[in-house]
């Protein structure tokens, strides 16, 4: 098993997992074309190595917002991991702990925030969407710092879940016996119970996501914590600047792995006007299509401060629960270490624009 690609994760994956489920994993919205856009974007970046550098020894570690990490890499936030393994969440903790990789919990994870706690040794970092009842983000804000997480994330590019014409096609919802159990079971009731031509995700979100939201607000939900805050899915640099100046502490630069805007920029596409707007005032971490430790160093050369990877760690639970996310996590690590080593860059902080190239 240990010799795994992630390539062959993914077709073990599939294999395994019900052709509904599979859909949703994998899927985009639209037109589907920003799943090979945003891998596109990164095979346009090209490495440039230096050379006589002493790398006999090559530290990937770095710390992000106060979280002690074995080198820049995340499990991004994503819902339900019980779809992929009766474990869910609580073996994907288990798994990044053992890799030193940071887990973004979804607020829609299927185990409990505090089971899961109970599971990590690394960092644990909880997703949030903005739901129209208060009191559950609230409670949530409480319950995340009780158990020890370290950061909130807020997600700000879905005031809705983008047309998926798979979950469409399916009629997709979440099976009964898998449920967001940290929210109120009333509040999630619309993700359950299936309809021919409609997501019940979608139907869902337009039910329960506040899309009246504005930056306004983000003064609320900082008020209630002290907690690092975190925004994921800016794009424009207009937003990472409004971001700095209403105190958020990082941005995940993402389109939601094509999941959200049909035709959105790829991120990696996205971050370097980004970087220019901030100009050092936050952390930046990027997510979208990391498949390879090469794109981790992309990342690190375009100004990133880490990255997050999303459906491969699925893939991972899906082939064999906490054993296959560790091995997920270990071969991103492996190959990050080794470019390292060729790129003449021993330490993360050694990767600079210099480094890269566009084709
Ligand atoms: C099955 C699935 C569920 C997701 N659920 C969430 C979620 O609950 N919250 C969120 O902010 N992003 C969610 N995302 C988006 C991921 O956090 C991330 O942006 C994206 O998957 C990264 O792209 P990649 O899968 O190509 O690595 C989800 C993505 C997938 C594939
Ligand atoms: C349940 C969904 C809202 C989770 C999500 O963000 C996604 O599927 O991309």
């Amino acid at each position: 098993m240990a010799a795994l690609t992630l390539r062959e994760y993914r077709a073990e994956a599939e294999g395994r997992l019900p052709a509904p489920v599979w859909d949703f994993l994998e899927g985009g919205s639209g037109t589907e074309s920003m799943l090979s856009a945003g891998r596109a974007a990164l095979d346009r970046i090209r490495l440039r190595p230096r050379c006589l550098v002493d790398v006999s020894v090559c530290d990937p570690g770095v710390t992000l917002l106060g979280s002690r990490l074995a080198a820049p890499l995340g499990i991004a936030p994503m819902a339900y991991h019980q779809l992929a393994h009766p474990e869910g969440e609580v073996a994907t903790a288990r798994a990044a702990g053992a890799a030193g990789a940071l887990l973004t919990v979804s607020i829609f994870a299927s185990r409990t925030l505090e089971d899961i706690a109970a599971a990590a040794s690394g960092p644990l970092w909880l997703q949030l969407y903005w739901l129209r009842r208060r009191e559950t983000l609230v409670e949530l804000v409480r319950r995340a710092e009780d158990a020890g997480y370290q950061a909130l994330v807020l997600t700000v590019d879905a005031p809705r879940v983008a047309y998926r014409p798979r979950d469409a096609r399916n009629g997709f919802a979440v099976p009964g016996g898998i449920r967001a159990v940290n929210v109120d079971a009333a509040v999630m009731s619309a993700s359950h119970g299936g309809a021919a031509g409609e997501s019940a995700i979608a139907r869902h979100s337009k039910e329960q996501f506040d899309a009246s939201i504005t930056w306004r607000d983000l003064a609320w939900l900082r008020e209630r914590t002290s907690l690092p805050l975190v925004l994921k899915g800016v794009l424009a640099p207009e937003d990472a600047e409004l971001a700095v100046e209403y105190g958020v502490d990082a941005l995940v630069v993402s389109n939601h792995g094509g999941r959200q805007l049909d035709f959105a920029i790829p991120a990696a596409d996205a971050l370097p006007e980004i970087v220019d707007a901030v100009g050092g005032r936050c952390r930046l971490i990027l997510d979208g299509s990391i498949r390879y430790g090469a794109d981790i160093a992309k990342a690190l050369c375009l100004g990133a401060d880490a990255v997050f990877v999303g459906r491969p760690a699925l893939w991972g639970l899906a082939h064999s629960g906490s054993a296959g996310v560790a091995d997920v996590l270990r071969v991103l690590l492996d190959e990050f270490e080794e470019v390292m080593a060729l790129m003449g860059a021993p330490r993360v902080g050694d990767f600079g624009n210099s480094g890269i190239v566009h084709h």
